[in-house]
């Protein structure tokens, strides 16, 4: 198939905020605002950005456990929300989903080898032999012991839990994984092994990965393009390596100067730039950073920029360092005028 795996278009979303009873229109909180991007297959986009600034938005909404106020979500050119009941069932083998936390995620009830297979219960039968042989299978890809096939979640280490939500998700052999902050739980070392054993299956399985998480040093290890969220939406999405080597916007520049080296200790992105992030409620006016911005110039105050494709295959939504080219005016058509007296 031509053409991305996933393209995202214009997709926004809305929560309502109160009851607006006494207004005419309702407030909102504009957690996602007209994010577009798309992911190739087998490649990984990794989405960051503050607390609160709709990356957790975008994974639900394209996992369709919530529904967008406005724009699309195409799977192999195919718009899931026209999908009906079978389509949708069988579209939902192709995405899965890993979490933060592998120990809420997974049904304590459940063996390990439970856990595993119920996936793929939900679309065929396995006899009680496929079910070991796949549950025993899928450990080892994780570089679990099928021993571990009876275990429970509780009898499990973080990193143990973790590969368990990974081999889980792995069951339906999905084409694309979203992975929420799934290794932010885990210790330092734990979470480079995560990171590699992600690596290794996306290198195995051809899969692709839509990773979020505020942790730049995990980002630069795993992301083939980045994508730089700011109050619900998208100011830089470039590929990896030419972010971290020259980042354009301001906001991807702080984020990147508050984590310089990827080491263990590495600085958490709990407040990369001076001030406050602004409420989703009510947004600054034109660049929804320029609150915050040093380079911050009156455009900035007045008119939202758009997201300017540059030379290296990225864009960026900044007047200052990525103004968009102004179009000039038509000149007046001069054609079949006469003038009088000429
Ligand atoms: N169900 C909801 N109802 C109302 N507001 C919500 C809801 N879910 C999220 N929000 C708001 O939408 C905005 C984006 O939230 P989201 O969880 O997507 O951010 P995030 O970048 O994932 O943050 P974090 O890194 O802390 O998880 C926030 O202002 C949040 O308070």
């Amino acid at each position: 198939m031509n053409g991305p795996l996933l393209k995202v278009e214009n997709l926004t979303k809305h929560y309502p905020f109160g009851s607006g009873l006494f207004k005419k229109a309702i407030p909102v909180i504009r957690a996602v605002e007209d994010v577009s991007f798309t992911v190739d297959a087998g490649e990984t986009l990794c989405i960051v950005g503050e607390s609160g600034c709709g990356k957790s938005t975008v994974a639900r909404l394209l996992m369709r456990l919530i529904e967008p106020t406005a724009g699309r979500v195409l799977i192999d050119g195919t718009d899931i929300a026209g999908l009906k009941k079978d389509a949708l069932h069988a579209w939902r083998r192709r995405m899965q989903m890993v979490f933060q936390d592998p120990y809420s995620s997974l049904n304590p009830r459940l063996t390990a080898g439970q856990i595993i297979t119920e996936p793929v219960e939900n679309y065929e039968s396995l006899s009680r032999k496929q079910r070991q042989a796949l549950a025993a299978d899928l450990l080892r890809k994780v570089g679990m012991s099928p021993e571990m096939i009876h275990r429970l979640p509780s009898e499990l280490s973080g990193g143990q839990r973790q590969r368990l939500g990974i081999a889980r998700a792995l069951a339906l052999q999905p084409s694309l994984i979203i992975a929420d902050e799934a290794v932010s739980a885990l210790d330092v070392s734990v979470q480079a092994q995560i990171l590699n054993l992600l690596l290794d299956l996306q290198q195995q399985m051809g899969i692709a990965f839509v990773f979020i998480s505020h942790d730049l040093g995990v980002v630069e290890h795993i992301a083939h393009r980045v994508a730089v969220m700011y109050l619900g939406r998208i100011v830089e999405l470039a590929p990896s390596q030419a972010l971290f080597a020259k980042p354009v916007h301001p906001y991807t520049e702080a984020l990147i100067a508050a984590a310089p080296v990827p080491d263990p200790t590495r600085v958490r992105l709990e407040a990369p730039v001076e001030g406050e992030v602004p409420s989703p409620i009510n947004p600054p006016s034109g660049c929804a950073f320029h609150p915050r911005c040093p380079l911050a110039v009156e455009r900035c105050r007045v008119e939202a920029p758009p997201l300017v494709p540059m030379a290296d295959g990225r864009v960026v939504a900044c007047h200052v360092r990525a103004p968009a080219t102004v179009i000039p005016p038509k000149p007046p058509v001069a054609a079949n005028v006469s003038f009088i007296g000429t």
